[in-house]
């Protein structure tokens, strides 16, 4: 079984609070996962943990046989720099650059070209609806068009697992629409990954795996 990424018996606690509660969940390559609950039933917060950027208070999140927890902080970095991908909910875009030199960040960041990073970005960014963009700042997008400069930062560098935060909350139909095409090509044509929180039934009803999230309790749904 090609398993990319497992949690077993994960908690998270802030403080006395417990967001998520011995959450066990297992990605294979190439699998899209969507986990849709209600605000504050700990999504974001698992999310966190699966994609170590918070350690689990209690289990362990190992990613392709190596669990998280336990590298330095600084192979860990480049592990999610390198390896993974992120489209997380509050704007995490650099304002003073334009649409594609944002996208095209993590290829710059792992030592490519100018010029090859660029013409990935435009690619991948011309998918989502944004080649008339490609040279404005990010600082003057509205909040839809930044959303989608996220999510082809988070997918230019091919990354094995994507983790993405409501990528689709902003957005009107056809755009959400665009984004989910996106990620479905990738975790066809090369085996990303994908994790998605959702509040939208539709794009949850998309993916390989369904997971529901209540009260800090992760559950698979069962397709009837
Ligand atoms: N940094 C934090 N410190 C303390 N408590 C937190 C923190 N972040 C989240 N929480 C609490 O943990 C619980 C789960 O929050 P989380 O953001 O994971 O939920 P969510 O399902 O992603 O919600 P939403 O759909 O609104 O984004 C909530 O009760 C929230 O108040």
């Amino acid at each position: 079984m090609d398993v990319i990424l497992r949690a077993d018996g994960v908690d998270l606690f802030y403080g006395t609070e417990q967001a998520v509660s011995s959450a066990d969940f297992t990605l294979k390559r190439g699998e899209v996962a969507a986990i849709m609950g209600s605000s504050g039933s700990g999504k974001s917060s698992l999310l966190y943990c699966l994609a170590g950027v918070l350690p689990p208070t209690n289990g362990t999140v190992t990613f392709d046989g190596v669990q998280l927890s336990a590298l330095p902080d600084g192979e860990l970095s480049a592990l999610r720099r390198t390896r993974l991908g992120f489209v997380f909910q509050y704007g995490e875009l650099l304002p003073e650059l334009t649409v594609e030199e944002n996208a095209a960040l993590p290829l710059r960041l792992a030592g490519i070209s100018k010029t090859h990073a660029h013409a990935v970005a435009a690619q991948v960014l011309g998918r989502l609806g944004m080649s008339e963009l490609l040279r404005r700042r990010t600082s003057k997008l509205s909040g839809g068009q930044s959303q989608r400069v996220a999510v082809a930062r988070a997918l230019v560098h091919r990354p094995d697992v994507v983790f993405a935060d409501e990528p689709t909350g902003a957005l009107d139909s056809a755009n959400a629409t665009a984004v989910l095409e996106e990620f479905l090509r990738l975790a066809r044509r090369q085996k990303t990954a994908v994790v998605i929180v959702t509040h939208d039934a539709d794009v949850a009803a998309r993916a390989d795996t369904q997971y529901t999230m209540s009260d800090g309790v992760l559950a698979q749904r069962v397709a009837v």
